[in-house]
């Protein structure tokens, strides 16, 4: 970690349980040449990835849908969020880890996919960057229900719907995940369905 903006950086650990809420304090150069003390709490939880899965035969896309604790509390009345399938690396490669979490929350075995950008999801609190793909899927590769890990009581609704609908519910605001959002509309820019 170097910066010429940036000296005496110091790291607290104020969480250390599931993952790591950092305290970060340092010395920050600003536009004017001084040099202020800065405090950030940043939350390292790794990076995540990503998927939108698309049938193009069929004009279909595969959605998730499960409870998200956190919308839960702030405004999202039963805490239930329609996603992409998605999740943290856990070493993995951004490869990998999406195969591996579509054939654990979808059902469906996936030989390759399709790099089609990265993002920081949260920028100014956490650390994580989401590694975002594209995966084409057929009947034929479907090997289980999906649903996610039980060990980890993961609850996966998986929806395969029109794109059509997909697109429906970008528009009227019933998908209001950003991650879901920007490969939506990735796939509505480049004409995919
Ligand atoms: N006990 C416990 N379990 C946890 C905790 N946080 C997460 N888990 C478990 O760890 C699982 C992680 O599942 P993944 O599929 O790997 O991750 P994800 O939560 O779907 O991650 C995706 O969504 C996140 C957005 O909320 C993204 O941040 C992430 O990059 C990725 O896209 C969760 O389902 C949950 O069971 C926690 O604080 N305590
Ligand atoms: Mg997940």
């Amino acid at each position: 970690m170097s910066s010429e903006k940036l000296k005496n950086v110091k790291t607290e650990v104020l969480s250390n349980n599931y993952y790591t809420l950092n305290k970060l304090t340092f010395d920050y150069k600003l536009k004017n040449g001084n040099w202020v003390t800065q405090m950030r709490e940043c939350y390292d939880r790794g990076d995540g990835a990503g998927i939108l899965l698309c049938n193009k035969e069929k004009g279909t896309v595969i959605l998730t849908k499960q409870f998200r604790m956190p919308t839960f509390l702030n405004d999202n009345k039963d805490g239930m969020l329609v996603e992409i399938c998605a999740g943290m690396l856990d070493k993995d490669n951004p490869e990998a880890c999406i195969i591996r979490e579509t054939e654990e929350e979808v059902g469906y075995r996936l030989k390759e996919v399709k790099k089609v950008f990265e993002a920081y999801s949260s920028p100014g609190v956490m650390t994580e960057k989401m590694h975002f793909f594209i995966g084409e899927y057929t009947d034929a590769m479907k090997v289980n229900e999906g649903g996610g890990l039980e060990s980890e009581h993961e609850d996966i609704e998986v929806l395969e719907i029109p794109f059509t609908e997909a697109v429906r519910m970008l528009n009227n605001g019933e998908i209001y995940d950003t991650r879901t959002i920007v490969l939506l509309q990735y796939a509505i820019i480049h004409k995919l369905l």
